[in-house]
């Protein structure tokens, strides 16, 4: 088994050393040759892991041919709005049997597709040869070899079952599901929910209102997932509440912190500038999620809110008190979350 994961951000590098800690022979992808020295010279990526020692045998390479070819697994670590434009480049030196996992938690904002289905439709790969990894798993805490789990999901369950022994560690624990499309919208909807959490802890709002937006985002996630096709006890699971929890209460969160200078009163530029070109997947996607609720009937208001106060201009406190000014409702309507 040899892997490669490409895109050496801070998730991309934490998992090729989850995958090297496990016995997997692996290689890190970087865009940029500079980085590639950098990383196989001092085995650290301090553009993004700063501290954070690489195992000796992980290796670095720039070059997408040789990185590629041979390798029995693929997984892409690019941002969400990127990967379509990156695949096509890598797809001629895809190995025809390569397992291809997705990383990125995002929705497509120009076709509202999720990542798996980016990934069948530019590399021509059956649904069956397809994974996505996702949970609660704040890249620098993973790296550091803090106890957590995740989720490995492909409708093959005996090929996640091969992926899970791949990235199992003494400190990284896969579970796998056969849910993918749920897995999906859990890890695209929480960092849409993580961004109104960061607004409200900005604003100075307390721990009610936190755990309030975090359960009524649940709601939101279980109402979209069930309308595109996934199952309710998925988001109940790592990939649901647990990616929720983590990412809407860690100050190590980019999209909580995003949110939070948006909270604090900063303009969408001085937020962007503040995330020192980490992405913040939320911030796009708010518009794809807002754009698939809408075509599956789904209400999100959280999700509208969040879409409005990055992109139309509505200021926080406004989008605070439009939210509490709704009609009042049952908890559970029949049929819905
Ligand atoms: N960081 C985390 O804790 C974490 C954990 C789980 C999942 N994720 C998800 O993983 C994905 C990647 O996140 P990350 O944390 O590694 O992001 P990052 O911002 O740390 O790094 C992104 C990587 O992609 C590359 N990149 C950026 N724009 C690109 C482009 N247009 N074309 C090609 N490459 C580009 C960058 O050079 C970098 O290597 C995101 O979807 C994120 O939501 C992140
Ligand atoms: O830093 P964020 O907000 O992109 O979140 C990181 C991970 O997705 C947490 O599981």
């Amino acid at each position: 088994m040899r892997a490669v994961v490409m895109g050496a951000g801070s998730w991309g590098t934490a998992t090729a050393k989850v995958l090297s800690d496990a016995g997997t022979d692996t290689t890190l992808w970087c865009r940029r040759e500079e980085l590639a020295e950098r990383i196989n010279a001092s085995h650290t990526n301090s553009d993004y892991l700063a501290g954070i020692t690489l195992p000796a045998n992980l290796t670095a390479s720039s070059d997408v041919a040789e990185a590629l070819t041979d390798a029995d697994l693929v997984v892409c670590a690019v941002p969400a709005q990127s990967l379509r434009s990156n695949l096509a480049d890598w797809r001629a030196h895809l190995n025809d049997d390569a397992t291809l996992v997705s990383l990125a938690k995002g929705i497509e904002t120009s076709t509202l597709m999720r990542m798996s289905e980016v990934i069948a439709e530019v590399a021509e790969v059956p649904d069956d040869q397809i994974a996505v990894l996702t949970g609660p798993n704040l890249a620098r805490e993973v790296a550091e070899g803090q106890p957590a789990a995740t989720v490995i999901a492909c409708t093959d369950l005996g090929r996640a079952e091969r992926l899970q022994q791949t990235f199992n560690t003494g400190y990284f624990r896969p579970y796998t599901n056969t849910d993918v499309i749920g897995c999906e919208i859990g890890g695209a909807v929480k960092n849409v929910i993580a961004l109104a959490c960061g607004m409200a802890s900005g604003v100075g709002f307390g721990q009610n209102t936190l755990a309030t937006i975090i359960t009524r985002g649940l709601a939101e996630t279980i109402r979209l997932s069930a309308a595109v096709g996934g199952q309710i006890e998925t988001l109940a699971g790592l990939a649901g509440i647990g990616d929720l929890v983590a990412t809407c209460s860690s100050p190590l969160s980019r999209n909580r912190t995003f949110g939070a200078h948006l909270g604090q009163g900063a303009t969408m530029e001085e937020a962007q500038a503040a995330a020192s070109g980490q992405v913040a997947e939320g911030v796009k996607s708010c518009t794809s999620v807002t754009a698939l609720a809408e075509k599956y009937q789904v209400s999100m208001p959280l999700t509208e809110a969040v879409n409005r106060v990055c992109h139309d201009g509505l200021p926080v406190a406004d989008a605070v008190s439009s939210l509490l000014g709704r009609k009042t409702k049952p908890e559970f309507l029949p049929g819905e979350s």
